[in-house]
């Protein structure tokens, strides 16, 4: 595994790099603040691609929130998706709360289609959408949009700032296409 990093950036084009990343995310934290300033809203990253971005977000939102987290996967370690598959489902109380979810990336939405529906179903207030990525294709599920949106990806595989290829190099920190 030791040329793995070297085989997947030889492989692939770098879309944006750390900094670009990281200033995105920052402009999000900031439009985030000023709709859920003193509203104590569940931060809900939806794991594992949505940890390195509901780090950075949270920590430059500067309002107080209640982290949980949810663990749903439709890749399964592939690069293709499927069923969707809970593997872990959020303990704070929905009812009656505002949620942010928070995600890598919007694809074909299922994944946040779902969340997002489970939550509505809980009884929040509201529940708003966190993408750090939206992938432009015209694939998506019918009537999801992210409500603040980091980055756009070309319609190929995308990896790096949490995202993994078959659960490899989620820990690069720019954002890399996979060669077509
Ligand atoms: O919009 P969609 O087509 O549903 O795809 C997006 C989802 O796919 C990825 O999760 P994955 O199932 O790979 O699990 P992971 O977060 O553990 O990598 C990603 O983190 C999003 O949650
Ligand atoms: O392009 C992608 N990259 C990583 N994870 C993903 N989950 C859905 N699409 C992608």
């Amino acid at each position: 595994m030791k040329h793995t990093f070297e085989q997947l950036l030889a492989a692939s084009d770098c879309l944006y790099d750390r900094d670009a990343v990281e200033q995105a995310i920052d402009r999000m934290a900031e439009k985030i603040r000023k709709d859920f300033d003193g509203q104590f809203p569940v931060f809900l990253t939806l794991m594992n691609g949505g940890m390195f971005f509901g780090a950075r977000l949270a920590l430059q939102l500067g309002i107080d929130v209640e982290f949980d987290y949810v663990h749903a996967t439709r890749y399964h370690g592939t690069t293709t998706g499927s069923g969707l598959a809970w593997l872990r489902r959020p303990g704070a109380v929905i009812e009656g709360r505002p949620v942010l979810l928070v995600d890598d990336i919007l694809d074909e939405g299922h994944t946040l289609k779902a969340v997002r529906d489970w939550c509505e179903d809980q009884g929040a207030t509201k529940v708003k959408i966190a993408a750090m990525t939206v992938k432009q294709h015209d694939r998506c599920v019918p009537g999801l949009i992210a409500d603040y949106i980091g980055l756009t990806v070309p319609d190929r595989y995308v990896f790096g700032y949490g995202m993994d290829v078959n659960e490899h190099a989620r820990n690069l920190p720019g954002i890399y296409a996979m060669k077509d």
